[in-house]
């Protein structure tokens, strides 16, 4: 096929100084920017994005084209506008998670601000379940999540009714209550969701709901910093692990509860920067000096997005399961947040060792088995928590202390 002339485009211009967040095309239309230039030139090619007959167009700085006379071939081309989406259309546009300014919050723009872009349940092997839910926020592009146990506790900017959004919408990106029912026949299973009417009750019945709503009036939390050596790589130099475990361990038992999983590895360093201390380390250097050998804080870590996500969730009161009184300090922190129980997470080989119980951990020096993690660099790890960084943890008599 030879490639026609591109075809001439008028254009009408809006005001820069409107921003709609709540349009759900407002973060699409930022990233097709420079497609929208590219499809003035060549319209004609297949990528032609379409403009957005609305104020979402607005925010960019530089003018954009609110409506656009197309022609190709000397014959006006049909541009849909977004009213004239249909929901089908409108539902593979799934709109971006609840904007930050739609949120009517009253914080200040140095604060962050956290908002929910999915969520779904996720079952476990013990027949429970919890729902994962992703955040997106106004401080970093990192995808931290938490762990909702119970269905008492929901994010408000999940909830929220976002610009244009259809039901299938909600629905995909987990805006429901109850659980979902498979309602896919095999026939429709080959259309994706197009041939299929969502139910109006895929909700579980509200008698059922309502016996799961009951949850402890200040929930349990864990507040917990991405480790993927101790709980992917089975690592035995830190019970970041076993900490996860047990933390969701007692969630599950109550019925209720929040994991906050931030992606601050390595105490705020990263990952490379954590392998780095490692062989500082292995040379001698505890976990302290070693961050600080190479350039970094002892902890790096933060938390307003933590509080952001807590906020979210309607979380102001909690019990929260640490052992490192800094971290309760910044939580609290120019916040509404109160912790007001601290819950503590005794290393599961020294609580062994201090009941006598040693025989139940037979296990090789350093292994991990069903993530009770043991062994000397732990305790030297630990006993530096303890001595450096003023973790509460009691050391075991029989370690000499
Ligand atoms: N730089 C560095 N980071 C480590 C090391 N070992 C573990 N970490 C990181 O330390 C962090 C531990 O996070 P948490 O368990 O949430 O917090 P904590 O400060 O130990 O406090 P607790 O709430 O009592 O567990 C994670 O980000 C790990 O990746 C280490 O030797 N060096």
């Amino acid at each position: 096929m030879t490639e026609a002339s591109p075809a001439p485009v008028q254009t009408e211009y809006v005001s820069t100084s409107v921003v709609d967040h709540m349009n759900p095309l407002f973060f699409k239309n930022h990233q097709s920017h420079s497609q929208i230039h590219a499809s003035h030139q060549h319209p004609h090619s297949g990528n032609y994005t379409p403009p957005v007959d609305d104020a979402s167009s607005a925010f960019l700085q530089t003018p954009v084209p609110r409506r656009l006379s197309i022609q190709i071939d000397g014959k006006p081309a049909v541009v849909p506008t977004v009213s004239s989406i249909t929901a089908t259309e409108a539902s593979y546009s799934t709109p971006p998670a609840t904007p930050p300014l739609a949120q009517g919050s009253s914080k200040t723009i140095s604060e962050a601000i956290a908002w929910c872009a999915a969520r779904a349940r996720i079952p476990t092997p013990d027949g429970s379940e919890y729902f994962l839910h992703i955040y997106e926020n106004t401080k970093d592009k990192k995808e931290h999540l938490a762990f909702v146990f119970g269905d008492a506790i929901r994010s408000k900017s999940l909830d929220k009714a976002q610009w244009n959004e259809t039901e299938i919408d909600r629905v995909k990106r987990g805006a429901y209550s109850g659980r979902l029912r498979n309602t896919v026949s095999d026939e429709n299973q080959q259309q994706g969701h197009e041939g299929v009417t969502l139910p109006t009750n895929y909700s579980t019945d509200e008698a059922q709901l309502a016996n799961k709503m009951t949850t402890p009036a200040v929930p349990l939390v864990r507040i917990h910093s991405e480790c993927f050596t101790g709980e992917i790589g089975h690592s035995a130099r830190c019970d970041c692990g076993e900490q996860l475990d047990e933390a969701i361990r007692l969630m599950k038992a109550e019925g209720a509860g929040v994991v906050v999983y931030l992606r601050q590895e390595g105490r705020g360093i990263g990952l490379a920067e954590k392998l780095k201390a490692y062989n500082l380390q292995d040379l001698g250097y505890d976990t302290v000096m070693a961050n600080l050998m190479l350039n970094h804080g002892a902890d790096e870590r933060t938390y307003e997005v933590a509080q952001a996500i807590l906020e979210d969730l309607g979380l102001d009161q909690i019990r929260l399961l640490t052992n490192n009184p800094d971290k309760i300090e910044k939580i609290e922190k120019d916040s509404q947040i109160k912790v007001v129980e601290r819950v503590p997470m005794m290393p599961k080989s020294w609580e062994a060792i201090e009941r006598g119980m040693e025989a139940e951990f037979e296990v090789k020096e350093g292994a991990v088995e069903n993530k009770v993690v043991r062994g000397k660099e732990l305790d030297k790890y630990l006993k530096v928590k303890v001595e450096r960084m003023r973790h509460l943890i009691p050391i075991p008599s029989s370690m000499g202390v």
